[in-house]
């Protein structure tokens, strides 16, 4: 049987895509890091399994579901770079009707918006702030906000340029706190309503661009502002995206490219454990 893939990125946070409207692929953790893999793979920061939400068996009222998977072969709940992806192919395919329509996750169904430019808005829903922590790079400790976006992040507005920091490595954090591990993103405030961010995501390490991230972010330098309503800007290494919150209810906006698309080679996959 011939597997398709696609390859996409949304602020060159990139994805495998592999359509399986019925649920048959057996998606092991151990085929996503080899497709993820930049050698012997594809190449990607994750997986995006395009799959009907009754083939899971998983509650959602939106037809397709994102089974989406870091570059590790772990499961996290939410991509909201890759949802925008999603989005868009499900758009070009005609697999969805009109610009606006709904996707599961198993961070809950998220209603996105596909504009005739090509750009995608994602109603990422809430964005909790659910106390403060630490991340600790290279012997420095970084204080930090920690947000719930579907997805867990600790977000820490640093003094100098972002662009200085080392991570190479996975920044330490309290594991107690983030028992199931945490993206940990740093930003520098760039003035009103924009900020610049680097980010270090679980289960793939640094990537250029991570859409949860920048709505943890935006939601953190509110709060740290005394507020939860606004907009702003985020610029990451792989581009901008735009993030709106309003009591705590959060968007997301940004570019969704595609690259190439092909079959898988059948021994290969076969091969992968
Ligand atoms: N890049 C994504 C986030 C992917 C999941 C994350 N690594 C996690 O484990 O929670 C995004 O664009 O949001």
């Amino acid at each position: 049987m011939a597997i398709e893939f696609l390859k996409g990125h949304g602020t060159q946070n990139d994805f495998v895509l592999l359509p399986d409207p019925d649920g048959r692929l057996e998606l092991t953790p151990g085929r996503v890091a080899a497709l993820c893999d930049r050698r012997r793979g594809l190449g990607a920061d994750g997986v995006l399994r395009v799959v009907r939400s009754t083939a899971l068996g998983l509650p959602s009222e939106g037809e397709w579901f994102m089974d989406y998977r870091n570059a590790d072969g772990s499961v996290a709940e939410m991509c909201g770079n890759g949802m925008r992806v999603f989005a868009r192919y499900l758009a070009e395919r005609g697999l969805a009707e009109g610009p606006e329509f709904l996707v599961g996750s198993r961070a809950g169904d998220k209603p996105v918006v596909v504009h005739p430019d090509g750009t995608v808005t994602v109603h990422m829903g809430p964005a909790s702030v659910t106390g403060a922590s630490v991340a600790i790079v290279d012997g420095r400790d970084f204080s930090g906000v920690a947000v719930n976006v579907g997805n867990p992040h600790l977000v820490s507005v640093v003094d100098g340029d972002v662009a200085e920091l080392d991570l190479r490595e996975e920044p330490r954090y309290d594991e107690d706190f983030f028992p199931e591990g945490v993206n940990l993103e740093f930003v520098n405030p760039l003035g009103e309503g924009a900020l610049r961010m680097r980010v270090y995501e679980r289960g793939v390490g640094e990537t250029r661009s991570c859409g949860t991230g920048t709505v943890a972010a935006v939601a953190a330098a509110l709060h740290l502002a005394g507020t939860d309503t606004g907009e702003s800007t985020v610029d990451v290494p792989g581009g901008r995206v735009t993030v709106t919150m309003k009591r705590g209810e959060s968007t997301l906006t940004g570019p969704a490219e595609f690259v190439a698309r092909g079959e898988l080679v059948d021994e290969w996959w076969a091969a992968q454990e």
